[in-house]
């Protein structure tokens, strides 16, 4: 048990090998395809779909669409100043404490009303007042609409009447706050700017109808601007991205001083900060960084202090210049809270000087001419705002360029030719000696309501142009999808960008706008765009595609047609060349027709000698070319002749070795004569009958060709004496036995060569037997070898060598027809062929032999008697004498002289 309760205590034992598995491996996701082939059965490659290309070509791709842009009417709010009593009574009062100049707007109201408690006198009066404002001539219809009635004595002159002026964005009636006018008329537009649009709020009116009280107020009641900084700063304080946007301001003024013409003045830089005016651009403007309300509040105090006011009749702080007021929004970064783009907007606040007439301001000298200088630019102004609408109305005409006759209507091109979005305050008295300046004003302001601007703030002037560089932007971005990191690089590009513009011109005070679209408007375009380009990019791929494999198929049918055609020229080449070696074989064969018709000639006419008289030698025993075709010619020249030669000279020979059988036989011996070399050729050699035909004496023509050729080769001389001498010398007729034994294995050896012939009739030939009484004939030859052996054995094997090279390369039997055989021609035989008759060379040796042989023949007998087998080996003996070996026998005779 203890040991039990130790095992349960004590832990596991160590295994031997531990695998830690650091990583383990990781698989892909599966898709829902997969995941679906999963369930049904597993995927094949056949079951792998294919593209939906087609689908996806098919898929049609919304149109953007696209809100028409609905312009916006120019805004125009209407005031009216409060009692004229009161603000007399203002006057008056303030004369008599004589105010100083350029203080801050104080309410006065309070303290009037705290006078009007403290003495009821003054409360009737004021109440009488009050009545008296109260038949002004102008009333209030509604929050559009006024009516303005002349005064009494207008009317009885019927000079004027009443008239209806309507068509207000808002009508703000006297006793309204300032904070009314703020949110009727400014809160649209700081919100717009805090989006980064741009805008300008500007106040018309005569002088002393409250434009710079509704522009400015008091500490008590202020005017717009303090409320627009307040609220600035509020919404920032609310935003969580306040920290990226900065505020700047920058105040100027545009007068006029005498013989200098418009001047402009920078309210919050140092006291002589006159600024350098280039057209529409104000150099050197100070542009001040707000942080804070109280910061902003006491520029614009500084600002007013320093804006040059005067007193007149109709105003006691007379505003004596046209004052600009720019709130500048810069944006460091994107804000993803407020999907703002980081381009820089302008809010613009104008207080112009109000247009007095001359008569009610008491204006001399100095004054006169700053009043007109006034008058003239609110003129301009006017003019500019109605030749946009009429502009606007009709396009044709052209918009007249009034804005260049003032240093303010040039400074708010923009505005005034309705580019950019800006709202009109007028600001009106409502006595009825105020009746002429409303009603002036009436009627030039109300037809301003018809202008319209356009709704985007895209710009349109060059310098505008620089700041808003998206366009090109979208035009270089990659086909890629939309990362916020790319949305937010392009936006901080811009954004750079369009603060460096600010650095080099901003700082000069140039209001114009900068505002950009929104950041969520780019990215649904930039993804449409993209969209669009990958559709129309599928699509010329697809047809690319297609168009590839057309091209395709036409190569590989070229293809097909190109294989065909090389064939048919492979098969036409062979035909070529099977054609080209027929040719040249027929013109070998024709190279060779000759001479072998030649032979055949020969053959002929030997066969034709054969069969006519006598063996006569047509077959060579050493079936050597060049003997056959020296024979063949011969034959051609004068055949017979060199036959009787031949066989003249045969024919002794047999009768010196074997004097018996010429007696017994005659036409025997003369036979065995002839046949002497064959019979001789078969002593030497063990098989002279199967190449030498005993029938047609074909050993003894070679023998004694071989005996002519070796005689050719004789020299001149010697054939020469022979001829004179008939009596052979004692060194012709001896003969070597030894020689002639050699001549003849010569002979059959060149006969060796002649097997190769498949001549039937050769073959036949062979196979006779030679005739016995050749060896004394061969004796005799033998004497006659003897000194024609050196001569004579290398033509020979010449010859043989020719001729065996010849039969080698054609291997044609029959045709073994060699020129050299020719060229190798004894002299004699080309004497014959020039028609000179052959020599009779053995007939000297011969003659002697032919004589002891004739002696003993018998001319009368017609056929020889066989004597004998000689030797066994003559098959010739019963071959009856031919008739024209009896010719020959005759004429040898007869020629001899015997
Ligand atoms: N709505 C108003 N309520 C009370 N007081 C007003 C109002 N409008 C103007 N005033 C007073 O009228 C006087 C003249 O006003 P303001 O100076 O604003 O006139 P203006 O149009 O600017 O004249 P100018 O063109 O000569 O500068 C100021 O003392 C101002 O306090």
């Amino acid at each position: 048990m203890e040991e039990e309760k130790q095992k349960s205590i004590s832990p596991p034992p160590c295994p031997s090998t531990v695998t830690v598995r650091r990583n383990p491996p990781r698989r892909a996701r599966a898709t829902p395809y997969t995941t679906a082939s999963k369930q049904n059965q597993p995927l094949s490659s056949h079951d792998v779909p294919t593209f939906p290309i087609d689908e996806i070509l098919s898929i049609q791709i919304p149109q953007s669409e696209t809100k028409p842009t609905v312009p916006e009417s120019l805004k125009i709010f209407l005031r009216i100043k409060p009692l004229k009593s009161l603000t007399t009574k203002v006057i008056t009062t303030n004369t008599a404490k004589s105010r100083p100049r350029n203080v801050w707007p104080q309410n006065p109201s309070k303290k009037h009303i705290a006078k009007e408690n403290r003495n009821p006198e003054i409360a009737k009066k004021v109440k009488k007042k009050e009545e008296e404002a109260a038949a002004a001539c102008i009333a209030l219809n509604d929050s559009y609409s006024v009516t303005l009635t002349p005064p009494q004595a207008l009317q009885e002159l019927k000079r004027s009447k009443t008239e209806v002026y309507e068509g207000f964005s808002h009508v703000f009636p006297a006793d309204c706050s300032q904070n009314d006018v703020y949110d009727k008329m400014v809160q649209p537009l700081l919100e717009d700017f805090m989006k980064g649009k741009s805008g300008m709020l500007a106040a018309l009116g005569p002088s002393g109808s409250g434009k710079t009280h509704t522009v400015f107020g008091t500490l008590k009641n202020p005017g717009i601007v303090p409320i627009t900084l307040r609220q600035i700063f509020k919404k920032s304080d609310e935003s969580s991205d306040a920290s990226v946007r900065s505020f700047n301001l920058s105040i100027f003024e545009i007068c006029s001083e005498r013989r200098k013409g418009e001047k402009a003045y920078d309210l919050l830089g140092s006291e002589s900060s006159e600024l350098s005016v280039q057209q529409s651009t104000i150099r050197g403007l100070k542009e001040v960084p707000i942080h804070s309300l109280e910061e902003a509040e006491s520029l614009i105090g500084q600002a007013m202090l320093k804006r040059a006011t005067a007193t007149t009749n109709s105003n006691s702080q007379s505003s004596r210049s046209q004052c600009i007021i720019n709130i500048r929004a810069s944006c460091n970064r994107f804000s993803n809270e407020t999907k703002m783009q980081s381009s820089d907007a302008m809010l613009t606040i104008v207080d112009l000087a109000g247009a007095e007439r001359e008569k009610r301001t008491g204006n001399q000298g100095e004054r006169l001419v700053e009043s007109n200088f006034i008058n003239n630019t609110s003129m301009v102004f006017g003019q500019c705002l109605r030749s946009l609408l009429e502009y606007q109305k009709n396009r044709k005409r052209g918009l007249q360029k009034h804005h260049q006759n003032s240093l303010l209507t040039r400074y708010l091109r923009d505005y005034l030719e309705g580019k950019k979005r800006m709202a009109l305050i007028l600001t009106v008295k409502a006595g009825e000696e105020d009746y002429l300046d409303t009603s002036y004003l009436l009627r030039q302001a109300s037809p301003y309501m018809k202008i319209k601007f356009d709704n985007t703030e895209e710009p349109c002037n060059k310098r505008q142009l620089k700041t808003f560089p998206r366009a090109e932007k979208n035009k270089k971005i990659k086909l890629s999808a939309p990362k916020n990191s790319q949305i937010e690089d392009i936006f901080h590009e811009g954004r750079n960008q369009i603060a460096q513009e600010v650095h080099l011109q901003g700082k000069k005070a140039d209001p114009t706008d900068r505002s950009s679209p929104s950041l969520e408007h780019v990215a649904q375009d930039k993804n449409k765009r993209e969209h669009i380009i990958m559709r129309n990019f599928s699509k010329v791929l697809w047809n690319v595609l297609k168009q590839y494999n057309e091209k395709l198929k036409v190569a590989e049918g070229e293809i097909c047609t190109l294989k065909d055609s090389l064939r048919r020229e492979e098969l036409k080449s062979l035909g070529l060349e099977t054609e080209l070696i027929s040719l040249k074989s027929s013109c070998l064969v024709e190279s060779c027709i000759p001479e072998v018709e030649a032979v055949v000639y020969a053959n002929e006419e030997v066969s034709a000698d054969e069969s006519s008289e006598s063996p006569v030698p047509s077959k060579n025993v050493n079936d050597d070319v060049r003997v056959r075709c020296h024979l063949s010619s011969q034959n051609d020249a004068e055949p017979r002749q060199s036959v009787n030669s031949e066989e003249n000279a045969g024919i002794p020979s047999a009768t010196t070795h074997d004097e018996t059988v010429v007696t017994e036989s005659p036409r025997d011996q003369v036979k065995d004569a002839v046949l002497v070399p064959c019979h001789l050729s078969s002593q030497n050699d063990a098989e002279p009958r199967q190449s030498i035909s005993s029938e047609e004496n074909v050993g003894i023509p070679s023998a004694t060709t071989n005996v002519e050729t070796e005689v050719t080769e004789f020299p001149r001389d010697q054939v020469i004496q022979n001829q004179d001498d008939p009596t052979p010398s004692p060194e012709q007729v001896e003969v070597s036995q030894d020689c002639i034994n050699s001549r003849m294995s010569n002979v059959q050896t060149k006969s060796a060569i002649s097997h190769r012939c498949p001549d039937s009739e050769k073959q036949e030939r062979n196979r006779r037997l030679l005739p016995a009484p050749s060896r004394s004939l061969t004796e005799e030859m033998n004497d006659l070898d003897i000194k024609d052996k050196p001569i004579e054995k290398p033509q020979v094997k010449n010859g043989k060598t020719r001729v065996q090279k010849k039969a080698e390369s054609t291997k044609v039997q029959e045709i073994e027809v060699p020129n050299p055989a020719r060229e190798s021609e004894p002299t004699s035989t080309t004497k014959q062929r020039n028609g000179q008759k052959p020599r009779r060379r053995l007939q000297p040796a011969a003659s002697v032999l032919l004589t002891r042989e004739i002696n003993t023949l018998e001319i009368e007998d017609d056929i020889a008697e066989p004597k004998g087998n000689r030797g066994g080996k003559k098959t010739t003996v019963s071959q009856p004498r031919s008739q024209g070996s009896v010719t020959l026998l005759r004429l040898l005779t007869d020629n001899l002289h015997l």
